[in-house]
């Protein structure tokens, strides 16, 4: 073996139960991974054109790309199922929680960025995308701890610098104390880009853009951010269209519905995706696709908080792009991106009918509809030159048992839990553990920030 064989060598994963490449490539006999990257498609009844150094047996799993989750609040994995929070719409959910999340320390971040990311990796999920939007005097460096609690864990990451500047003394949602100026959102955006972001393919972390939402960000922010995004060429992304007390609160305090509003802010565009994206008339979904705007469906949040349900058909027909997101662990609560896409294909069907929105309908929002939304063409399917994000799911459970198709049986009943996991050619979970994570210990910690933070609110 030569020394680069030796350092990358060509990993063979063969013979998959299953194989859903994401695009009509053939890997029945699987595929070779070769350092960061897949480089080779193995169709049926061929073998690896050069010999493999190593082979997987994967004749107990269904192979398929990494999903991409491109919208989540990590932070929120310290406060799930609050009481006081419960049975809530979105606004007195928001007003119940705001005051708790005001207390976050850097532990608190540290440990939930870890939470978050490893419930993610173990749902089969290889990148994320984290909106964290809770700044205050004395956490000004949350995005900072977040990058390195991410680089510790492995994942691919697109952390967005989210901001609030629109307090309830001026007339929006949060109380004073957790909202920023808009000078210091924007200098510590551009200190955050300059520093973190790696626009390159196989990038493992990127940095967007994310004022929170019309009721908590000034119109001024938002057209500020995207003077800076393109400066930057980084993408920009907020919360759109969630809830009809948004649709009033725009039209109270802007003159205008959620949509004209972005627009008038500059913010109608193809670097732009939007959390939610649910209450838009027939032409707005029209202005929608024409703009190739990206939405994120967060289907399990929109029916915790009985938000509404997101035309996903409509917006793609329109030529939108759709990815598929959790949302944070307050309104989910949880951070399973496998069954998401369960909870997307459910929805899908209640609203479009059974035969209108498949298994392929899910699974493709939840992997190549996520890589186009964040501008990913290096993720998001199989194919020679990707990157090796992998996800292999066993369908031995008694949940399983009696299965015909091994893809669809993946959401029809109810797959959770991973196998193994791939990011960037290293394996992240084998057999169901963790590679590199203490999990006990980050459990323990993490509930100890999540006991402190109620504590500190009492
Ligand atoms: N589902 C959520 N919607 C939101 N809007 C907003 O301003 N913050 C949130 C949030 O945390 N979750």
């Amino acid at each position: 073996m030569s020394t680069i064989e030796a350092e990358h060598p060509r990993i063979w994963i063969r013979n998959p139960l299953s194989c859903w490449t994401g695009n009509d490539l053939d890997a029945t006999n699987g595929i070779v991974v070769q350092g960061q990257n897949i480089v080779e498609l193995v169709p049926a009844g061929s073998e690896p054109f050069e010999r493999c150094h190593q082979s997987i047996d994967a004749s107990a799993h269904v192979l398929m790309p990494g999903l991409i989750n491109c919208h989540h609040h990590f932070y929120q994995t310290l406060t799930r199922a609050v009481p006081a929070a419960l049975n809530k719409d979105l606004f007195p959910w928001l007003k119940t929680l705001y005051p708790i999340w005001a207390n976050l320390d850097e532990d608190a971040i540290y440990q939930s960025t870890q939470l978050a990311l490893v419930e993610l990796l173990m749902s089969g999920c290889t990148t994320a995308v984290d909106h964290h939007y809770v700044f205050s005097q004395t956490l000004e460096n949350a995005t900072d701890i977040q990058v390195d609690a991410a680089q510790q864990i492995g994942a691919r990451v697109v952390l967005t610098r989210g901001s609030m500047s629109l307090g309830q003394s001026a007339g929006g949602l949060p109380p004073d104390g957790v909202v920023q100026a808009d000078a210091t959102i924007l200098q510590e955006s551009e200190r955050l880009i300059r520093r973190y972001h790696n626009p390159n393919e196989g990038s493992l972390c990127q940095i967007a853009l994310a004022p929170c939402s019309p009721f908590s960000v000034t119109p001024e922010l938002m057209r500020q951010t995207a003077k800076l995004a393109k400066q930057h060429d980084v993408l920009m992304h907020t919360h759109l269209a969630e809830t009809e007390d948004e649709n009033k609160f725009c039209l109270q305090q802007f003159g205008m519905r959620p949509l004209d509003y972005l627009d008038d802010v500059g913010w109608l565009h193809e670097n732009v995706w939007l959390a939610h994206g649910i209450h838009f008339s027939n032409e707005e979904v029209a202005r929608l696709g024409e703009s190739k705007i990206g939405i994120c469906h967060c289907p399990s949040s929109n029916m915790v908080l009985a938000s509404g349900i997101c035309p996903t058909k409509d917006l793609v027909h329109s030529g939108a792009k759709l990815g598929l997101g959790v949302d944070g662990s307050a309104s989910n609560d949880g951070s399973n991106l496998i069954q998401e896409a369960r909870q997307a294909m459910l929805l899908g069907k209640l609203r479009y009918g059974a035969s209108n929105f498949t298994h392929h309908d899910a699974l493709y929002m939840a992997t190549h509809g996520g890589a186009r939304l964040l501008r990913r063409p290096d993720i998001g399917d199989l194919r020679a030159g990707k990157a090796a994000d992998l996800a292999l799911f066993k369908v031995d459970e008694p949940r399983f048992s009696g299965h015909g198709d091994a893809v669809a049986a993946l959401l029809l009943c109810g797959a959770s839990q991973a196998d193994h996991v791939m990011v960037a050619g290293q394996w992240k979970v084998k057999h169901g553990d963790l590679v590199d994570v203490d999990l006990v210990q980050l459990l323990r910690h993490h509930q100890q920030a999540a006991l402190r933070l109620a504590s500190a609110h009492q």
